[in-house]
């Protein structure tokens, strides 16, 4: 399972690791080793400037900078701060280097063939300002190579926002488990490949933490991904109904039911208005469509348990003809997956949404903003992608896919993970629309919302990276084949 550790919990495994008897020393000389590791395995052989930080993160740049000298690379390393402030391990990582302490000043990395960012890691608590920003700057300038140490100086850890400034790192080592900071778009942006190094914290550490932010790997969820048994017929593996739009919004819907469809659920029925019947059935052949016109209608269509989970909102229209539909569908029991217009018909009123969600009868709910949609349904939420998103599932009572390069996928119970599979392909008119089709094929299929929105968000990067180059909306069902047979 790929954890991720807050700042918080990270030092709380650091200090659970030495209670149960690893010397704070013992980390800090493995995490230090790694990066020299790390940099003597991937790079050429060139004059390093090592920068350390007051804190911890200075120590393990310590440790690095010894390393490395003793494998004979030429290092120069600066300090940031008084050496005589050091305090406990990284102080004793002083002690233990032979070399030259240099002040830290805005000409340190003049010259430098690489540059080893043990400024700040997860200690950083202000904005980067001074003789730290400045050589920010200068690395930057100079196009010189930067491998952070757990994190770029200047990014925090549990938000992936940049405080000040940042470094960008081409590659960046960090310890025991990963930060949602890593993931987050701005980690994304900053921290170049990321290596993940043991430093001797047992595994029994997240016993004890109990962490709930996961990265969106298959090892999350993969346990109850359906998958069809000799024996199944099409009514075992759900029935998914998509709601139409008139008759000039159809495309949305129809992208829904294929990707829908091509997830596996056993059938797939696209409900539309009558006068857009002949338009939806002159272009669909396995997805099925009947004429549903009103919310009455609809709830009369759900009467038939089988179909048992819905999608509606794309191209569905803003107002209240909407709202009724998805309020009649979450009276009906079916597990419900509401985008784009379902959501946005609920600006004045989020709270009948919510309330509606909450109901006795209500199945399951996802939802699937996109920044602006979010914007308008949680107007108050404030914080990180990740905050926001745990904040608003929470408040919704159901899972949010909070989407966008680094989408995240939050539960009411406080679990949520952050996407790193998509490609910038996937920013395509429709691919919102499929990627809500994929979840409601999972949920027909009975998978569980939270598992279901994460597998679908994943599948959905996949489906986006195989194709590649020149992708529509169209390719991206089509892809899940190839996905779905890599996966198993
Ligand atoms: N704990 C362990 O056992 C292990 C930890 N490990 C390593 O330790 C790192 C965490 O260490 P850490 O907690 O000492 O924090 P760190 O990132 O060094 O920074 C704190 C210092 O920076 C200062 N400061 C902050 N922001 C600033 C700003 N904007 N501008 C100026 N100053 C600023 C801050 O000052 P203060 O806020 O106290 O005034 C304080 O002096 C972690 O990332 C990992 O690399 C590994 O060795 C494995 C074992
Ligand atoms: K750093």
């Amino acid at each position: 399972m790929h954890e991720l550790l807050t700042v918080d919990e990270m030092s709380r495994a650091d200090r659970w690791a030495i209670a149960q008897g690893t010397p704070g020393l013992t980390l800090m000389e493995n995490a230090g080793r790694a990066v020299a590791e790390a940099v003597t395995a991937r790079f050429k052989r060139a004059s390093v400037a090592v920068l350390c930080g007051p804190g911890n993160n200075g120590g393990d740049g310590f440790v690095a900078a010894r390393h490395l000298s003793e494998a004979g690379w030429s290092v120069t390393l600066y300090l940031l701060g008084e050496r005589e402030k050091l305090t406990g391990d990284a102080a004793e990582m002083a002690r233990r280097w032979n070399g030259a302490i240099h002040p830290m000043t805005g000409d340190a990395v003049r010259g430098a063939g690489l540059i080893i960012d043990a400024i700040f890691g997860a200690g950083l608590s202000r904005p980067v300002e001074g003789v730290p920003a400045e050589l920010i700057q200068a690395a930057a300038r100079a196009g010189t190579p930067v491998v952070a140490v757990d994190m770029p100086s200047g990014l925090h850890g549990d938000t992936g926002e940049v405080l000040g400034a940042a470094f960008k790192a081409v590659l960046t080592v960090t310890f025991f488990r990963a930060k949602p900071g890593h993931y987050l778009l701005g980690g994304r942006r900053h921290c170049g490949e990321l290596l993940l190094r043991d430093i001797g914290i047992g595994e029994e550490a997240l016993g004890e933490l109990l962490p709930h932010t996961y990265e969106n790997c298959p090892s999350l969820w993969l346990g109850g991904f359906p998958r069809p048994e000799f024996g199944d017929h099409k009514y075992t593996r759900g029935h998914g109904v998509v709601v139409s739009g008139g008759m000039s919004t159809t495309g949305a819907a129809r992208l829904g039911a294929r990707a829908a469809l091509r997830a596996g659920a056993g059938l797939v029925t696209l409900a539309s208005p009558s006068s857009a019947l002949m338009v939806n059935a002159s272009q669909l052949t396995a997805v099925m469509v009947r004429a549903v016109n009103t919310p009455d209608e609809l709830t009369a269509f759900l009467e038939d348990k089988r179909r048992n989970a819905v999608l509606i909102g794309p191209g569905a229209g803003i107002g209240g003809p909407t709202r009724e539909k998805v309020l009649a569908i979450l009276l009906s029991g079916a597990a419900v997956v509401l985008d784009a217009d379902a959501l946005t018909s609920f600006e004045e009123v989020p709270r009948d949404l919510f309330v509606a969600i909450e109901g006795y009868f209500a199945g399951p709910a996802v939802l699937t903003p996109h920044e602006g949609e979010f914007k308008r349904l949680f107007k108050d939420i404030e914080g990180s992608k990740l905050e926001r998103a745990r904040a608003a599932a929470r408040r919704a009572g159901a899972i949010v896919v909070l989407k966008g390069p680094d989408t995240v996928i939050a539960a009411p119970d406080g679990r949520a993970a952050i996407n790193t599979n998509a490609s910038p392909e996937l920013a395509t008119a429709g691919s919102g629309d499929v990627l809500a089709g994929i979840i409601t094929g999972l949920l027909a299929q009975s998978m569980a919302p939270f598992e279901a929105a994460c597998a679908a968000v994943w599948l959905h990067g996949e489906a986006g990276r195989a194709f590649g180059p020149g992708l529509i909306a169209e390719d991206l069902p089509e892809m899940l084949p190839v996905v779905l047979r890599d996966l198993f």
